[in-house]
């Protein structure tokens, strides 16, 4: 086992309630002789009194900052704006390697620093598979969504709940109509938690994936009340709906839940609208006539925050306990440097895991 300090830190997005490791998973790294730090935070799903009872030691919100050097910072979304030089490793999802806003900024931060960001997007098998992901409670969500409000019955603003709670709201009312749904993407994470979202609303959707969509029948994908996108694209492909498909007055398709949210990019295979939904009004009605409707929020599993972790920390404590210069964390530091590299910075001295 390595010599590993890890230090577990509250995420400054103030909606932001998972957490990437559940106290469950804490005993674990501590039983395996990993010293955990583990910050307070009143908006986590889990309560710190879990962790210090697990055996972490507690420190205060934010106090990651003055960590010694060679602590490794985990979290989960954004940090901060300050400091502006991160001398730590840090491993969360930074969002930095594909030209985002603001990834320009926050490569420059760690190569100032000397610190490193070992991105959990990133973090994968010797096949190239990510080893901790979100996408199961995402497809999970964008379904629910989609049936709730095709059935009427969603109302904003959205709130963070448990499972059962879904899984009631989910299930038909007696006499309720009768639609027709179709995942894309269905093989995958994120296609899986759909298909299983639409089981528990006892509705059987069509299910595609590559073999599906390679020669692409649009006439077939528009004749389903309802599409749940869960593509991972790499590569570009013809989109599924046009706005011409749309406009068109004889379309079946009345909802969609875009879970991928690839809005911007030129993989995007849903090339008809140009921003997200949000928690506060999560459906924009795209025509009236017949109606359309899209739903495209792009944090689904943080409305779940306690599942979403639970699963989350289970793959990923695994990979903590390998923690270490071979495998996936060598990986993640490798493409740490070439970003790096990409953008003329230097990293500093983060040459290590
Ligand atoms: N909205 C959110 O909150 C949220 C959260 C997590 C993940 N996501 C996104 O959801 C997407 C899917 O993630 P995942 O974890 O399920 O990925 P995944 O790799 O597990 O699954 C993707 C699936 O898409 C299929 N696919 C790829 N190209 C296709 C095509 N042209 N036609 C049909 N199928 C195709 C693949 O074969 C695979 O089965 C990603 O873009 C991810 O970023 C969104």
């Amino acid at each position: 086992m390595t010599e590993l300090h890890l230090w577990l830190r509250h995420e400054a997005r103030t909606t932001e309630r998972r957490t990437p490791v559940v106290p469950d998973d804490a005993r674990r790294l501590l039983e395996a002789g990993v010293a955990l730090t583990v910050e307070d935070s009143p908006q986590r799903v889990f309560a710190t009194d879990a962790y210090e009872a697990a055996g972490a030691r507690i420190a205060p919100a934010g106090s990651w900052t003055s960590a010694p050097r060679d602590t490794v910072v985990l979290g989960l979304k954004e940090l901060p704006d300050a400091p502006r030089e991160l001398m730590h490793r840090h491993i969360f999802f930074g969002h930095a390697y594909k030209q985002q806003p603001g990834a320009r900024d926050l490569l420059r931060r760690f190569a100032a620093g000397g610190g490193a960001l070992l991105d959990l997007e990133y973090l994968v098998d010797d096949h190239g598979r990510r080893l901790a992901a979100f996408g199961y409670w995402a497809g999970y969500l964008g379904a629910a969504l989609a049936v709730l409000h095709h059935r009427g019955r969603l109302a904003g603003p959205l709130r963070p709940s448990e499972k059962a709670e879904w899984d009631e709201a989910l299930r038909p009312a007696p006499g309720e109509e009768e639609f027709t749904a179709l995942v894309v993407g269905a093989l995958g994470r994120s296609g899986r938690g759909a298909r299983a979202a639409f089981g528990v609303a006892g509705v059987e959707p069509g299910c595609w994936d590559l073999a599906e969509t390679r020669d692409l029948d649009r006439t077939a994908l528009l004749a389903h009340d309802v599409l749940v996108n869960c593509v991972l694209a790499t590569t570009p492909v013809p989109p599924f709906v046009r706005e011409e498909d749309l406009d068109d007055p004889g379309r079946r398709l009345r909802t969609l839940s875009d879970v991928t949210c690839d809005v911007g990019s030129p993989l995007n295979v849903l090339p008809v609208y140009d921003r997200t939904t949000e928690w506060t009004d999560p459906v924009r009605r795209l025509r009236k006539e017949p109606p359309f409707d899209l739903i495209a929020i792009d944090n689904l599993p943080s409305l779940l925050p306690r599942e979403a972790s639970a699963d989350f920390s289970a793959a990923l404590t695994p990979v903590l306990l390998d923690f270490g210069a071979a495998g996936p964390w060598g990986r993640c530091l490798d493409r740490f440097h070439a970003a790096c590299r990409e953008l003329g910075l230097t990293a500093g001295e983060s040459g290590r895991v």
